[in-house]
């Protein structure tokens, strides 16, 4: 199973700084949550650890190798990735799409093994769209269209995975279906990291959290150390609490700081 782990990365996208030294590292069966407001950085995280970009300085380990070392389908089967808000535009059924998820185990022009329509069973039943699988994507609702997506994602069957707004579009019990499902995942053994905005359904279900701040990574632990009223002052500017509610932590905002 993959660790990843990241020194003093610095990204920048047209010559403007987007993370700045970001020293981190990601562990098998932790469920991470990725946190911080809109533009903090997240996603640029997210994209510089897969290798879709470059960071200009600093060092990305994934299983103690150099990322500049690996090739893209080396990093594809090792971490699979649920972009942010992407949309369907071509009429695949929803079997095929969950399907493309296993292209970086195939070699060109190869066909389907009997391990990889088993991959894509388990995909389609884990994100509960079995029922979808003749459809054309296209034609699928917005939390529909999530779910296929987190299929195609979990069809890779890689050690890690790194998902970006997973819970966008999906009504309350998918909500909570998908972050049983991930942290399932991680108790299994998988690294498992989740770019997320519902800062309750963070503490609720992450072992830990990381937040960023205009590029910075500027708190990391157990959430509740990360989220308190002083850092959603000032990273989010809100009044805001994290407080527990039966048992469950809930995040109580009261206004703007
Ligand atoms: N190609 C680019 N050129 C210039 N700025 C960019 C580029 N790509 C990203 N940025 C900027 O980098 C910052 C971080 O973007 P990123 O998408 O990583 O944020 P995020 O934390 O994922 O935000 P959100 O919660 O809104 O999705 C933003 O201010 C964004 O506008």
């Amino acid at each position: 199973m993959p660790r990843i782990e990241l020194s003093g990365v610095h990204v920048s996208q047209d010559r403007t700084p987007i993370l700045r030294n970001i020293d981190l590292a990601l562990y098998p069966g932790e469920f991470v949550g990725i946190v911080g407001p809109n533009g903090a950085g997240k996603s640029t995280l997210a994209r510089a650890i897969l290798g879709l970009l470059t960071p200009a300085s600093g060092r990305i380990l994934i299983d103690g190798r150099d990322s500049r070392q690996l090739s893209r389908a080396d990093v594809a089967r090792k971490i699979a990735y649920l972009a942010q808000g992407q949309s369907l535009h071509w009429p695949l059924s929803v079997e095929r799409l969950v399907a493309l998820g296993r292209l970086p185990h195939l070699a060109p022009f190869s066909k389907l093994s009997e391990r990889d329509r088993a991959a894509i069973e388990a995909a389609l039943t884990a994100a509960n769209i079995a029922h979808l699988r003749s459809r054309d994507a296209t034609t699928l609702s917005g939390g529909e269209q999530a779910r296929a997506l987190l299929a195609c994602a979990l069809a890779v069957e890689a050690g890690a995975m790194i998902v970006d707004e997973p819970l966008a579009a999906l009504d309350p019990a998918h909500q909570l279906d998908v972050m049983n499902l991930l942290k399932q995942r991680a108790d299994g053994g998988m690294l498992v990291a989740a770019i997320l905005h519902d800062l309750g359904m963070a503490a609720r279900y992450c072992d830990r959290l990381l937040l960023l701040h205009e590029g910075e990574l500027v708190a990391e632990g157990p959430p509740h150390a990360v989220l308190t009223p002083e850092r959603f002052r000032t990273v989010y500017g809100i009044r805001a609490r994290l407080e527990e509610l039966s048992g469950t932590p809930v995040v109580v905002p009261t206004g703007r700081a």
